[in-house]
């Protein structure tokens, strides 16, 4: 997709009374350790392209209306990402950012590229979920514009047990939802909770914003894989050569 193309098929959401634009972080900052590739899992092969490119692609899709795509990559892995895109002929704009030590740290970096938005609803997305169904992606941007901060969650197909110091107890899986990304913020509520510090327990952004706002939870799905260990490879294979929803 050209860059004329991006901005013809951003098609902004209108309210009733304002213009509220789409924009994304991509966090593919991270190194991959529980997979134990050569290279950080986000440049591995997934039917021969790299994952980050899937996972770009999606959030590309015309429908979607985003204005602003934000890539967020190790340091040091600028030029394999530059190399990657020249190997599949990357049209999609992005900006690349560098990340951080943590995830937290390296959504904070893309949020500060967006400093020259005033408004908008923005999505935090893991690179390494490459096969979000749009339609997961499309209700977390609206259920976002509508309540101010959205998630996508699964409910947990397994029991669950919560671990003591005698053992071991059941839970109550009713009462649990396994978290996905996207996650979707108002623009200026996002910023806000970032400009708090950062604690040990955030695993996600939903946890950085919760103090200041109320989390709405949108069905995910479940073929929204994060790809950690090497079997999700494996699975996501095959999810994206038979086509699972999409
Ligand atoms: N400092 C970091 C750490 C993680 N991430 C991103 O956050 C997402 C979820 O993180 P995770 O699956 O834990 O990725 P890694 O940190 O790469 O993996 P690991 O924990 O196994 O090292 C990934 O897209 C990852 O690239 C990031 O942008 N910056
Ligand atoms: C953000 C996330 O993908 C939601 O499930 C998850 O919390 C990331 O956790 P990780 O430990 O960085 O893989």
């Amino acid at each position: 997709m050209t860059e004329s193309e991006l901005s013809n098929a951003a098609m902004p959401l209108a309210t009733s009374a304002a213009i509220v634009p789409r924009v994304a972080i991509i966090v593919a900052g991270g190194s991959g350790t529980r997979m134990g590739a050569d290279r950080p899992k986000q440049f591995l092969a997934l039917n021969g392209e790299p994952v980050l490119l899937h996972t770009l692609r999606r959030f590309a899709t015309p429908a979607l209306g985003v204005t602003t795509l934000i890539v967020v990559l190790p340091p040091d892995q600028f030029a394999s990402w530059t190399q990657l895109c020249a190997t599949h002929q990357v049209q999609i704009p992005h900006v690349v950012v560098a990340g951080g030590a943590s995830r937290w740290a390296s959504v904070r970096n893309g949020l500060a590229e967006l400093a020259g938005h005033s408004t908008g609803v923005v999505a935090v997305h893991d690179g390494v979920r490459p096969l979000t169904p749009l339609s997961v992606i499309e209700n977390t941007y609206a259920a976002a514009l509508e309540h101010g901060a959205a998630i996508a969650a699964v409910p947990p197909k397994d029991s669950v047990r919560g671990l003591s110091q005698q053992g071991s107890y059941a839970l109550d899986r009713s009462r649990l939802r396994l978290v996905q990304t996207p996650q979707c913020f108002d623009l200026e509520l996002l910023r806000r909770a970032y400009n708090l510090p950062e604690l040990s327990t955030f695993t996600d952004d939903a946890s950085v914003v919760e103090d200041l706002h109320p989390i709405r939870l949108v069905a995910g799905d479940y073929c929204n894989l994060k790809i950690t260990t090497p079997e999700d490879l494996l699975l996501a294979e095959v999810l994206l050569r038979q086509e699972v929803k999409f």
